[in-house]
Formats: C-alpha cells, structure tokens, sequence
C-alpha cells in the first residue's frame, strides 16, 4: 500500500464513524443556515500572485510541525497578512485537523475557506458547506474518473469550488477532462511524499488560460514564490513554513508582497 492508500484507508474509516452519528438531512439543514458561499474563483484570479494560507498541524512527511491551540488566530493572523484564501486541513489522522477547526476559522474570517481533506463521498461535500467552506479539495489520484466528475458537479451544485488536485501529466488530462475551473499542481507526489518543485512548471503550459493555476506545496519562502510566479501560478498553496514561523502574519505579508511586484509578470 502507498501512503495515499493508508490515509485513505483511515479517512474512510472515519468517514462511516461521523455518518452514523450525523445524518445526511442534519448536515444539510445546517448547511442551509451556514453564511453563503464566498466567490473563491475571483479571490484567486487578479493581479499578483495570491496567497492561500493553511492551518497544518502535522504532516505524514514531517511529522508534528506546529501544536495550534488557536487555529481561529492563526487564520486571522493569516488574513491580516494580507491570504486571499484560507485551507483548513480537517484530515485527522495523520494531519491532526477537524470539522471543529473549520467552523472556528469560519467564525474568525471573512475570506473564502477551503477544506483540505481527502474527500471521497458527497457526504463530506455537505460536512464542508455546513462547516463553512467555500471551497474543497479534491485529489485526482485518489478518485476514478466517474467519482471525479460527480464531486464535482456535486460541490458546483452545492455553492463549493472544486480545487482539483494534479501531480502528473495523466492526472492533469483527467482534471482538464472533468472540466475543473481550479487546478492545483501539488510537488509533494503523495503516494510517496517526494517534493519536486519544477512539476508545477512542467505541467502550467498545458494548462488553459481560464483555468485557475495553483502550486502547492514546498513554499519556503518569497524565493519560491516567484518561480512559481515566473511559471504562470495565480497562486501558490503554502502550509508549513507558515506555521513553522514566529510571524505568521508577517510571512504571509513577505509573500504577498513578493507577489504583488509587477515585474514578476514580465514574460508570462
Ligand atoms: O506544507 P506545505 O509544503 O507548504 O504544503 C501545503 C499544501 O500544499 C499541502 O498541505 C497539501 C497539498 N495537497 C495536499 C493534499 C492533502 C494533504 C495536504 C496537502
């Protein structure tokens, strides 16, 4: 079993703890009364390269990396530094996240969230909206193409925006196939945890213009930044050295500022 699998494995089982426990219908009347919706297309899409900011407490590769008793400052320290969108990791198992996160950040923010999760089922789509989301992660290589398309019609027709998750050139023509508006490029291939950061710029220029380009993973800084920058991402996904850091909120700044330097653009 790679590592994808394992995680999978554990979010699957539990997946069927929280449906026995939560019905269906109680997650969609809460989803009713959760605060609509954010445009997170459009928080994405602009001038400068964006910023989404994630609460991660540990990491399969890493291990622990920050304990988080605050997740709600945390993400306001984040907005303050100027993220355009915020990713909760709600996996907890082996990131140590939860839908409890989530509606904490959700009361503490007003920008879009994302939900980080391995989401396999559309119950998980109703758990996001009735947290708070507006946005949720989904990761090709752990979905066949009929659940690919169907999550994300599902998430399209529940008011969330897909983020559809690549590594590699065939899960890029699947998630070009599914018709995903959102694609992000992750370096960390996760059935083995390796980080290439040139995978993002090996794949941007066989992604469409209109689609939202998004590099994730092994931001250290505004050094990576603008190579990612340079390769054409509207906006790079950055968790670690963020909750590593002493200054969240400062770190955050540091990259936007980075991002917002027109030069950047030249010769895209
Ligand atoms: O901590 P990093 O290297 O800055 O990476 C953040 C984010 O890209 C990473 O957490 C991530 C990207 N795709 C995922 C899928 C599942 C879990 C986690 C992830």
């Amino acid at each position: 079993m790679n590592v994808l699998e394992e995680i999978l494995d554990g979010v699957r089982a539990d997946l069927a703890e929280r449906q026995e426990r939560v019905s269906l219908e109680e997650l969609k009347e809460r989803a009713a009364k959760a605060p609509s919706a954010k445009d997170a297309v459009s928080a994405l899409k602009g001038q400068g390269v964006r910023v989404i900011a994630e609460v991660k407490r540990r990491s399969p590769s890493k291990g622990p990396l920050a304990e988080i008793a605050d997740p709600a400052g945390l993400a306001a320290e984040y907005e303050a530094g100027g993220a355009s969108v915020i990713s909760v990791l709600t996996e907890r198992r082996r990131f140590g996240g939860s839908l409890e996160d989530l509606a904490a950040v959700r009361a503490a923010v007003d920008l879009p969230i994302l939900r980080k999760d391995f989401i396999v089922s559309s119950y998980q789509l109703w758990e996001a909206r009735a947290h708070g989301a507006d946005m949720v992660l989904l990761i090709v290589a752990a979905l066949d193409q009929n659940a690919l398309v169907s999550l994300i019609d599902r998430a399209e027709s529940i008011g969330l925006t897909p983020l559809v998750e690549v590594h590699d050139e065939e899960e890029l023509e699947r998630a070009l196939a599914a018709e995903a508006r959102v694609i992000g490029v992750n370096a960390r291939n996760l059935k083995t945890l390796e980080v290439d950061r040139s995978t993002f710029a090996r794949l941007a220029p066989k992604i469409p213009s209109e689609v939202v380009k998004i590099a994730e993973s092994g931001v250290r800084g505004p050094h990576d930044l603008i190579q990612y920058a340079n390769a054409g991402a509207d906006a790079v996904l950055v968790g670690e050295s963020l909750v590593r850091g002493r200054d969240p909120r400062g770190a955050v700044a540091d990259l936007v500022a980075a991002g917002a330097h027109p030069a950047l653009r030249h010769g895209r």
